[in-house]
């Protein structure tokens, strides 16, 4: 007989034919035969993680039914059916495996046994899964403060039972300890807390997963892998996973709102917000490269004598004309085609000027990429978008761009080939960015 009728109830017997039956062995099978699986998911490597699954039995109520658990401490892809315990509903053992010669251990049942009891237990579990799998692992360490998991808007979270693609899937978090069985009161409190959860992570550590059947946990476990796993990668891309529009991650008050949240934290136990950068080019990557070929490059060259006889006597220019007519002298010694020399200031402002002109005009032709030439063409465009002869132009999409990164706390560095003034007045967009995020 396989069941025996006990208060009304009927419950599993735990005679050794029972024991002996097929419903137990194809237990012990299905659960060495799942570990294997596992074992390639990465979810109990090195020995860690574990299973349970209670004995089907139609005709015995789930609460009354036998247990069966994987060993410690063993390598748990190759467990055959033999190695497994059986216990009573209650968690007493009613068949342990045999010893096995060295190097094996001495057999063990499972150090996550007193955890698996609670889900039995206090869910009413047809079985448990501990999974060691590295993203249930690493989601819990990105805020280490963090106390819950939460997500939304992802087509896996309809897997995890009594969720639609629109909830928020709740998972919480509690503590590691030096041993398994020092989690049972944690993890017996985040089940009382959380009555719709189906599983609780164990911070640095893993994940208990239970379901009505072994069908269940199995496909629970496999989406809340998939949901830890696409959190951990939004958030190495910035984004939220948290939000319904999975957007960058968002900073109020130099904290994130995410519900796990991104960054390290300092010595007073803060989050910081990572440290993370884009440097954006201006030519080609803001900007159109023609408005630099077409519009700046021409400004400047159309506009060296008007410029130069503008401001001739300011600081600025005197330091542009130093730096110039170095640059010319340096050309001439080195016979530098196009290179005519620069009179001293006493032969006149206009003579200086027009040989300052000559060399620049064939310092640009030349195309070339010297401080002097780039010092001088950017002040001349500053001058230009200053009188508004100059309006700066950026692709349609980067004004929306800049906005998102730096909600996100990330920081956006320009850098151009052309000159440092030729960007920073390129357009109120890019100087607006610029300022905010460098100074
Ligand atoms: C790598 S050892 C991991 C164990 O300490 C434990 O966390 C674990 O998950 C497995 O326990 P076990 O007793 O082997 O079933
Ligand atoms: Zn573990």
């Amino acid at each position: 007989m396989a069941a025996v009728a006990l208060n009304g109830l009927k419950m599993a017997a735990t005679s050794q034919a029972y024991l002996e039956s097929t419903p137990v062995n194809d237990t012990r099978k299905l659960l060495s035969d799942l570990c294997r699986h596992f074992y390639g998911l990465g979810w109990v490597s090195g020995t860690g993680g574990s299973i349970t699954i209670k004995v089907h039995d139609e005709s015995i109520p789930k609460p009354q039914q036998l247990i069966v658990m994987s060993p410690s401490g063993v390598q748990k892809e190759r467990m055959v059916p033999e190695d497994m315990y059986v216990l009573s509903p209650s968690g007493c053992f009613l068949s342990s495996p045999s010893p096995k010669p060295y190097p094996n251990k001495p057999p063990k049942c499972s150090d996550c046994a007193p955890l698996f009891l609670k889900a039995y237990l206090m869910r009413n579990a047809g079985a448990v899964i501990h999974s060691h799998g590295m993203e249930s692992c690493i989601v819990t360490m990105i805020d280490p403060l963090s106390k819950e998991f939460r997500i939304t808007h992802m087509e896996m979270i309809k897997g995890i039972q009594g969720h639609g693609y629109y909830d928020e899937l709740v998972v919480p978090i509690i503590e590691n300890t030096a041993y398994e069985r020092e989690l049972t009161d944690a993890l017996a409190e985040a089940i009382e807390a959380y009555p719709k959860t189906t599983a609780v992570l164990v911070r640095n550590h893993g994940i208990y997963i239970w379901g009505d059947s072994w069908i269940h946990a199995k496909t629970q476990a496999e989406c809340y892998h998939y949901l830890f796993d696409a959190a951990i990668k939004l958030y190495q891309l910035g984004l939220d996973w948290s939000t319904p529009d999975h957007g960058p991650i968002k900073k109020y008050g130099g904290k994130t709102n995410m519900s796990v949240k991104a960054g390290t934290v300092n010595s007073n136990h803060e989050t910081e917000p990572s440290r993370r950068c884009i440097v954006l080019d201006i030519e080609g990557t803001t900007t159109p490269i023609s408005f630099v070929t077409d519009v700046l490059f021409p400004f400047a060259r159309n506009n060296v004598s008007r410029h130069l006889a503008a401001t001739y006597e300011t600081d600025e220019t005197q330091d542009d004309i130093k730096l110039l007519r170095t640059q010319v002298q340096n050309d001439l010694e080195q016979g530098i085609v196009g290179a005519v020399p620069i009179p001293p200031d006493d032969a006149g402002k206009e003579e200086v000027i027009a040989a300052l002109v000559a060399n620049v005009e064939a310092m640009i032709k030349a195309d070339r990429k010297i401080t002097a030439l780039k010092q001088l063409q950017g002040h001349i465009w500053r001058t230009g978008f200053q009188n508004n002869e100059l309006e700066g132009v950026v692709f349609e999409d980067v004004p929306e761009a800049l906005q998102k990164w730096h909600a996100s706390g990330i920081k956006v560095t320009l850098a151009s080939y052309v000159s440092f003034y030729s960007f920073i007045f390129l357009t109120d967009v890019l100087l607006t960015f610029y300022v905010v995020l460098n100074f």
